[in-house]
C-alpha cells in the first residue's frame, strides 16, 4: 500500500514540540511531498534562527518517525526558519501567485503544449526533453519549460547548469541546448532553498516563467511555435495553476502500461476534463524492452494498456516508446536521445511529425 500525506501527518502530529503542542497543531511543517514510490521530503519551519539551531534532535526524531511508517522509502526533513528564507539576489523569483483575470495567452510563444503524469517516474521529463529536441530538429521554434518545481530534471537532461541572467531584473533570459530554448525554475533556486519555500511561492515563480521569460531570447525575436512544458506527477497546484494563467493549447499524458500508472493517467485526464484543457493523446512509455543479447521482447510493465485506455476513452493514441538503456544514459547525461540517430530517436522523430502535421508542433 502506498504512503499517504494524512498517514505521514499522523506520525508528525505525535512529535511534540518543547514550547507545547506538536508538529502539526503547531504549524510548523511546510513543503510536505509524498511521492507514490515511498519518497517523503518535508520542512520543519522553526520561528527563529536560534531556535533552529536547537531543534536538531526534533528533525532526527520527524524523520525517524516517518521511516518508520510502513510504504516509505526515503526521508528528507529539512530544518529551516524564516530568516534563511532569502530570494536570489539579481531577480526576484517567487512571491505569492498575482491575481489576473482567467488564462493569459504567454507571450512570444504559438502554443503550450504540457507534458502530464498521474504517476512519477512513468518518463515524462523524458518525453518533454526528447519530443522538444525532435520538433527542433525538424525545424520548429521550441522552448522547454521545466515546471516540475518539486524535482526539477530538465537541466540534467539537456545539459545545463547556469543560472539564466536577468539583466533588468525582471525579464529572464532563458538558455539553450541542442537547438531547444530552455527555462526551469530548477535554475533559478538551489534545491535546498526549492524545499524550503512555501506553496504559493513556487505557484508564483511559475506564473513569472510563465509571463517574464522571454522566449524568443534565441530566435532572433521570431515567435516560438510551441513551449513543452514539463509538469510534475500527479494533479496538483502546478497544474492548477499552469491551465489556469496560461492559455494551454492541449496535453499529453504519459504513463507506462502497468494498471496501477493508468489507474493514476486517468485521474490526470479527469483533471485536464475539469479545467477544460484539450488532451491531444496519450503516450506508452516502457512498452516493451527488447534484450539486445538475443533479441527476445520482454513486456516488463504490462503491453498495450494504454493503446486499450485511450481507444475507450476516445482518445489519440500517440504512440509507444520501448524501454532503452540508451535513452536512460543520454537522459543523465544531458544529450537527449532523439538528437541522435537510430530507433528511438526515429520513435521521437514520429511523435514530433504527428504534433506538427496535426497543427500542434
Ligand atoms: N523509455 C525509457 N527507457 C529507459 N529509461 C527510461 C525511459 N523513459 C524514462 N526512462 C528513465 O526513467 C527515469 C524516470 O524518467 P523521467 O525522469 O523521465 O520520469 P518522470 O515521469 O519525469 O519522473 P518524475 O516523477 O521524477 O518527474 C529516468 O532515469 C529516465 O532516464
Amino acid at each position: 500500500m502506498a504512503i499517504t500525506r494524512d498517514e505521514v501527518k499522523a506520525a508528525l502530529a505525535r512529535i511534540a514540540v518543547p514550547t507545547g503542542g506538536d508538529l502539526i497543531s503547531k504549524d510548523m511543517i511546510r513543503a510536505l511531498t509524498v511521492r507514490d514510490d515511498g519518497a517523503v521530503s518535508f520542512v520543519i519551519e522553526a520561528p527563529s534562527a536560534e531556535i533552529a539551531r536547537q531543534m536538531e534532535p526534533l528533525r532526527a526524531a520527524a524523520q525517524a518517525a516517518v521511516e518508520r511508517l510502513p510504504g516509505v522509502a526515503s526521508v528528507q526533513a529539512v530544518l529551516t526558519a524564516p530568516t534563511e528564507q532569502k530570494a536570489p539576489p539579481a531577480l526576484k523569483v517567487g512571491g505569492h501567485p498575482k491575481p489576473q483575470d482567467g488564462p493569459k495567452r504567454v507571450p512570444g510563444v504559438d502554443r503550450v503544449i504540457a507534458i502530464a503524469s498521474g504517476k512519477g517516474g512513468v518518463g515524462k521529463s523524458t518525453l518533454a526533453a526528447n519530443l522538444a529536441v525532435a520538433l527542433a530538429r525538424q525545424g520548429r521554434k521550441i522552448g522547454l519549460l521545466d515546471a516540475d518545481i518539486y524535482g526539477p530534471s530538465q537541466p540534467r537532461m539537456m545539459g545545463l547548469s547556469q543560472r539564466p541572467a536577468s539583466p533588468d531584473g525582471k525579464t529572464i533570459l532563458p538558455l539553450q541546448a541542442h537547438g531547444v530554448t530552455m527555462m526551469s525554475i530548477g535554475l533559478m533556486l538551489d534545491e535546498a532553498k526549492a524545499v524550503v519555500w512555501r506553496g504559493p511561492m513556487l505557484m508564483g515563480a511559475l506564473q513569472q516563467m510563465l509571463g517574464q521569460v522571454d522566449w524568443t531570447h534565441h530566435t532572433g525575436g521570431d515567435r516560438l511555435d510551441a513551449l513543452i512544458v514539463d509538469l510534475p506527477p500527479g494533479t496538483g497546484d502546478v497544474q492548477l495553476t499552469l491551465c489556469t494563467k496560461a492559455v494551454v493549447t492541449g496535453a499529453i499524458v504519459v504513463s507506462t502500461p502497468q494498471d496501477v500508472a493508468l489507474l493514476d493517467a486517468r485521474k490526470a485526464l479527469d483533471m485536464f476534463a475539469t479545467l477544460k484543457t484539450p488532451v491531444l493523446g496519450l503516450v506508452e512509455n516502457m512498452s516493451v524492452y527488447h534484450c539486445p543479447e538475443c533479441g527476445h521482447e520482454a513486456h516488463i510493465f504490462g503491453h498495450g494498456g494504454v493503446a486499450a485506455e485511450a481507444e475507450k476513452l476516445g482518445l489519440p493514441f500517440l504512440g509507444a516508446l520501448p524501454i532503452d538503456l540508451e535513452t536512460r544514459l543520454a537522459g543523465d547525461g544531458g544529450t537527449p536521445v532523439a538528437g541522435g540517430e537510430g530507433a528511438m530517436a526515429d520513435a521521437f522523430g514520429a511523435l514530433a511529425r504527428r504534433l506538427i502535421d496535426g497543427g500542434m508542433g
